[in-house]
């Protein structure tokens, strides 16, 4: 098979496997993330590495629709307090500085919900909620639920499942294109 070939198929396989889970996902526990959005005083976003680029992929869009969002470990994130919600992406659910997040947020009374893929990570014991990726996480060497690599699939579908929750609020808010505008950056 030639390179462009097997690219194209690569593609149409990354389309498959998202496609995959689009299909598995609890819409029950989207609620939940969609509410406690709302319900929220201040988002607070932690993630490392590429689940972390998901996150803030996602709190961009959160800041556009008026929400109060922060992205853990900038200078200017102040504390996290109760009535605020910690969102938290772990496809192992054993990252150690998200488990720190996850254990601070708890102290002070803040929602925490995780989307991981294992349900029966330390991360999902300590989150209020979790939004389970059926995704391989990083350490699923050998045959996985996924043929890319580490934990690709769960740090896109992290970023499409937000996606979706983010025009879910859009759309139940009545706000236009040209009412998030002023929302942009005007710096870049
Ligand atoms: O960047 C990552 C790595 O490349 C795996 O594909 C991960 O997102 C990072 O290591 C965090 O891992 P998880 O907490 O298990 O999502």
């Amino acid at each position: 098979m030639n390179t462009d070939t097997l690219t194209s198929n690569n593609l149409l396989a990354i389309l498959d496997e998202n496609r995959q889970l689009a299909n598995q996902i609890n819409p029950q526990q989207i609620k939940v993330l969609v509410n406690e959005i709302k319900a929220a005083k201040r988002i607070f976003v932690m993630a490392a590495g590429r689940s972390g680029l998901a996150l803030k992929m996602a709190a961009m869009r959160f800041m556009h629709l008026g929400y109060t969002v922060f992205i853990v470990g900038e200078t200017n994130t102040p504390a996290i307090l109760k009535g605020d919600l910690l969102l938290l992406a772990s496809g192992s659910g054993t990252t150690a500085s998200v488990l720190s997040s996850a254990e601070k947020a708890r102290s002070q009374k803040a929602t925490v919900i995780a989307i991981t893929a294992d349900a029966e990570s330390k991360l999902a014991v300590l989150a209020d909620t979790i939004i389970l990726v059926n995704a391989a996480t990083k350490t699923d060497f050998g045959v996985s639920v996924s043929q890319q690599y580490a934990g690709s699939l769960f740090e896109q579908f992290t970023l499409l499942v937000l996606e979706s929750v983010f025009m879910t609020l859009w759309q139940e808010s009545g706000l236009t294109k040209e009412d998030l505008w002023p929302k942009h950056a005007n710096l870049e």
